[in-house]
């Protein structure tokens, strides 16, 4: 079958192909993310159409040309078990499609997206069967660097601190960046030291991390979902599984080593010391002590990380993060504890996307600039720049679920 003939299911927020440009793909063990450009209808400057007022993009036109494209960054995720509903979406929305203004025919060249992840090169025989899509892989670490220096450098309110239910933007100087410690908490944990663009090497990765979570949590709490898993951790009370030094020290402190009664002296421990079975356990309260025990664990690892190589400052990205305050205030404290203050946890509103985000700015040569040359721009530009609309970044403490999109303006050099 010819892939851009698929039938396509009537989906409501169907979009024409002819809007739908540059796609890009990172597929890694647990989740699958999309990032895609949608052009907002008659935004191009050289052509005739320039209906739309120009929407607020954070870059003040006074300070830079007018943008060439006008339009949406879309994200979205599936579950990689569920590959085919990816697949279906992609295939649903055109979003292969990108950039083809004509009806296609038969033995035209083959559509290749970008893609990063393990799963680029798991899936590419499948892509390829099913809709005849090649997948251009880049390299995963790139890409999660790549997506993380461009969303810090041209997002302003894209990091954030965490502490105490205290959600804090913070400015980021592009010109003091770097160095800095990126960890990735995916299904895996990989931990990166970035001294600018391109320049990087993954110094550490731990195993127990967000499929550590996911997995165990599924076996001893019996919950379906992820976010079933989460609601469960929200509602617990880790006391009643973790053994905390007060059990030790008959309620007191250890105040010579510095340790609290209330801090947890052995994860899960007040298992082996109670006559009960699992079931005799809240899943709640299990889902909350694995929760804080795979968080600290990994906030420990990355101050150590950091100290190793001399970083102040850790960005923790991954989807395993989904904006959950107690998870963030974990890691926060984690560093803060162990680093006596000296090293810094902050987080991304985009955490989960950074490698596709990565990806999707690899494909800048190919796509856009081809889409502007059909799409008739006076003189299309030699060097493209994306402009993120930072009114439209999602404020609210809230996960960013997989449904959003972004206003986005591409601007020519
Ligand atoms: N809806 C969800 N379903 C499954 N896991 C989820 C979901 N939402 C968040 N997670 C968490 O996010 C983790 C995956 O994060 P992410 O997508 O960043 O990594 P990945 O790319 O799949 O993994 P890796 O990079 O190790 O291959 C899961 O292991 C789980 O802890
Ligand atoms: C294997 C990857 C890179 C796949 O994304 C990731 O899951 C990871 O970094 N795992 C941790 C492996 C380790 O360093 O022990």
């Amino acid at each position: 079958m010819d892939p851009r003939r698929a039938e396509t299911g009537k989906n409501s927020d169907q979009i024409q192909s002819g809007h739908v440009y540059h796609l890009a793909l990172d597929i890694g063990g647990s989740l699958a993310k999309l990032v895609y450009f949608t052009k907002n209808d008659e935004h191009i400057v050289g052509n005739e159409k320039k209906k739309s007022p120009l929407k607020a993009s954070g870059i003040s036109n006074s300070s830079r040309n007018s943008p060439v494209l006008n339009g949406r960054l879309n994200f979205k995720k599936f579950e990689t078990s569920k590959i085919n509903d990816c697949l279906e979406f992609i295939n649903s929305m055109k979003l292969h499609l990108g950039g083809c203004q004509q009806p296609e025919s038969p033995g035209s060249q083959t559509i290749t997206i970008k893609a990063t992840g393990g799963g680029a090169y798991k899936y590419a025989d499948l892509f390829k069967e099913k809709f005849g899509i090649s997948l251009d892989k880049e390299d995963e670490m790139d890409c999660l660097v790549a997506g993380a220096n461009f969303l810090l450098e041209t997002i302003h309110q894209e990091a954030f601190t965490y502490m105490g239910n205290q959600k804090q933007f913070v400015w980021i100087d592009k010109n003091d960046l770097y160095p800095y410690l990126l960890v990735n908490i995916g299904s895996g944990v990989g931990m990166i030291k970035v001294e600018g663009d391109g320049k990087f090497e993954r110094v550490s990765g731990t195993s127990i991390g967000g499929g550590t979570f996911w997995g165990l949590g599924k076996l001893l709490t019996k919950c379906k979902s992820f976010d079933e898993l989460l609601d469960l951790s929200y509602r617990g009370n880790n006391r009643a599984v973790d053994m905390l030094v007060g059990d030790i020290y008959g309620g007191m402190d250890y105040s010579k080593i510095g340790l609290s009664s209330t801090t947890i002296a052995s994860s899960f421990g007040r298992a082996i010391s109670e006559n009960k079975e699992r079931d005799d356990y809240k899943p709640e309260d299990i889902a909350r002590s694995l929760l804080r025990m795979i968080s600290n664990n990994i906030g420990q690892i990355s101050y150590l990380t950091a100290l190793r190589f001399g970083l102040k400052r850790i960005f923790f990205g991954g989807f395993f993060i989904r904006r959950h305050p107690f998870t963030m205030d974990t890691l926060s404290v984690a560093v803060n504890f162990w680093s006596k203050g000296e090293a810094k946890a902050m987080f991304l509103q985009h955490e989960g996307f950074l490698g596709a985000v990565g990806a999707f700015m690899s494909s800048d040569k190919h796509g856009l600039k081809e889409l502007l040359a059909n799409q008739k721009v006076e003189r299309p530009p030699s060097k493209l720049s994306f402009s993120l609309d930072q009114t439209q970044v999602p404020q609210q403490d809230g996960e960013l679920n997989g449904d959003e999109s972004i206003e986005c303006s591409v601007y020519g050099a």
